[in-house]
């Protein structure tokens, strides 16, 4: 039987003590809570099972039951029914039904346009309410995508150097030189890390390094995420009232606010030098960031640029860091692994002299390591996600209404069929699998396949993976050279589900200390 594990304290805490607010608004805010939850349960969700489809995990259970369940069980619930069937089933998630697609349809999937996740993100991300404005620059045009396949990905070459700089610099500060071992808090540090290195490279100097936008950077995620899921749980007809009472949307709002009065200026001064350029009959100076990226990418389209700036924010902060942070901890875990890659850093960076594409490629192990880690510890148990745009069948029958929500998990990534003791972390594994002929290509951390879905896979695979990897090996490569590291107590820090989502223990802490770098 499988036990249910219990939501964790540090995540029940995050639930109940969002913002801190004067007390009186708070009880304000409390008894309209209230007042909603009751009605609640009074008004209907809009959350009945689709017909003619088995759901699993609610078993005698009312809605509510079962929403709570897959809270708490979402994981095995996925795991073993995958075990059991093939065919599409549906859970009762907290945003209501769920379809779960089988894992071997994301060769369908990944061209079905009749199921999207812009309309997903406008479902369960509320994108048209102020302060989920991030989400909006994706779901409502395809400027934002656009502008990181465009503007992202020509610029990656050039954004290494940058990347290399700012490691050195947010390592010294976060991790001071120490001969002791040292306690710290990894969850915060990648968070923070990840947070400046993305602003370095989407932002201008010196807005980029401005603490009150890397705080927005560093925690607009999470608020976000806090945001929607409080507004998931009241039911659809209340939303438009209960939502100025959810104090995460009071954040969210006043850190849009802030990211305009922080971004607006440079934007103003940014169109203002392309006028008085074409005015003088010479060309605008060249600029490389993501302001300019998602102007070139809007063609003169009107377009959010602080939204768009927000999304990027959204896609890439909390993705990127979850994913060093439990790469990291399964290096602590596994530290025969920890010599070898530090041999290849040094290795590689000796031979090319810097690090640049062609350097970055040829850390062989490292980029298996990263792949193994994200098919052991994903970010997420569902990376695809969808809402139907109009009624359908699945090829097995089953009939899909406009507005349901659909996923495709990543059960496949521990599928003994595709992968040799699936159970096992094997750092070496793509590394083997790259030197079969070939498979060269197939198996890099950026590739991807109906197999491995980590980025998801086809027309809209994530864009920012490229740019993610070379973040990941760099700050690796600075963290393995320059530092000794081991785990508190030889434990590695757990980590737990809520609902579909993974995260580590941010309260868990590990050791380093200084070492002098070879490079
Ligand atoms: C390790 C880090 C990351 C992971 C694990 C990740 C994962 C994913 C996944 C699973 C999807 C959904 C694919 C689908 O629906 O088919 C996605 C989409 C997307 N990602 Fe990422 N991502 C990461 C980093 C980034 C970064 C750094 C950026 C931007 C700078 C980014 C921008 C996007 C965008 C814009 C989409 C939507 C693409 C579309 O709908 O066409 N991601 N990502």
């Amino acid at each position: 039987m499988t036990t249910i594990p219990k939501i964790p304290t540090f995540i029940l805490t995050r639930l109940s003590t969002p913002v801190q607010a004067n007390l009186f608004t708070v009880q304000i805010a409390a008894l309209v809570v209230t007042i909603i939850v009751i009605a609640a349960f009074v008004l209907r969700f809009d959350d009945r099972p689709y017909p003619g489809l088995e759901i699993v995990g609610k078993e005698g259970k009312t809605t509510m039951g079962a929403k709570w369940h897959f809270l708490k069980a979402a994981p095995s619930i996925i795991y073993e029914t995958a075990k059991k069937t093939l065919h599409p089933y549906q859970v009762i998630a907290l945003g209501g039904p769920l379809i779960i697609l089988p894992a071997d349809s994301m060769e369908d999937l990944r061209k079905d346009e009749r199921m999207t996740f812009k309309a997903f993100l406008e479902k369960m991300f509320f994108t048209h309410y102020p302060g989920f404005n991030g989400f909006r620059s994706v779901s409502d045009s395809d400027i934002m995508i656009n502008s990181i396949k465009q503007g992202l990905t020509q610029s990656l070459v050039a954004s290494i150097v940058n990347l290399d700089v700012e490691t050195a610099k947010a390592l010294q500060e976060l991790f001071p030189a120490t001969d002791e071992w040292r306690e710290t808090c990894f969850d915060e540090m990648g968070v923070e890390i990840i947070a400046r290195l993305s602003s370095r490279t989407f932002l201008p100097e010196p807005l980029c390094y401005n603490k009150q936008w890397l705080e927005i950077a560093a925690k607009y995620t999470l608020d976000f995420h806090m945001g929607a899921f409080s507004l998931r749980m009241v039911p659809p007809a209340l939303r438009p009232i209960a939502y100025w009472f959810i104090p995460y949307t009071w954040k969210l709002r006043a850190q849009v606010r802030l990211a305009r009065k922080l971004i607006n200026p440079y934007i103003d001064a940014r169109r203002a030098e392309q006028q008085k350029a074409m005015k003088e009959g010479r060309p605008p100076q060249k600029v490389s960031d993501a302001l300019q990226w998602i102007d070139n990418a809007a063609k003169g389209e009107n377009c959010d640029v602080v939204a768009a700036l927000l999304g990027y924010t959204l896609a890439a902060v909390h993705t990127t860091s979850v994913t060093l942070v439990n790469c990291f901890y399964e290096l602590l875990s596994h530290p025969e692994y920890i010599n070898e890659l530090r041999e290849e850093v040094i290795t590689v960076f000796k031979e090319e002299g810097a690090w640049t594409k062609p350097s970055l490629t040829k850390l062989r192990l490292m980029d298996s390591f990263m792949k193994e880690s994200q098919r052991t510890s994903p970010v997420t148990l569902i990376p695809i996600n969808r809402v139907a745009v109009e009624n359908f069948t699945l090829p097995d029958g089953t009939k899909v209404p406009k507005g349901a929500t659909l996923g495709l998990p990543v059960t496949k990534m521990k599928d003994g069929t595709v992968f040799e003791n699936p159970e096992e972390f094997d750092g070496y594994r793509f590394y083997k699998m790259r030197q079969q002929p070939g498979n060269e290509q197939k198996w890099q951390f950026v590739s991807t396949s109906n197999e491995h879905v980590s980025f998801g896979h086809g027309k809209h695979a994530c864009p920012g993976r490229f740019f993610a990897s070379n973040e990941i090996k760099i700050i690796l490569a600075h963290l393995l050279t320059k530092y000794e590291w081991k785990l508190k107590d030889g434990k590695r820090p757990k980590v737990v589900s809520i609902g579909t989502e993974f995260m580590t223990n941010p309260d868990s802490k590990i050791l380093y200390r200084s070492r002098v770098s070879e490079i």
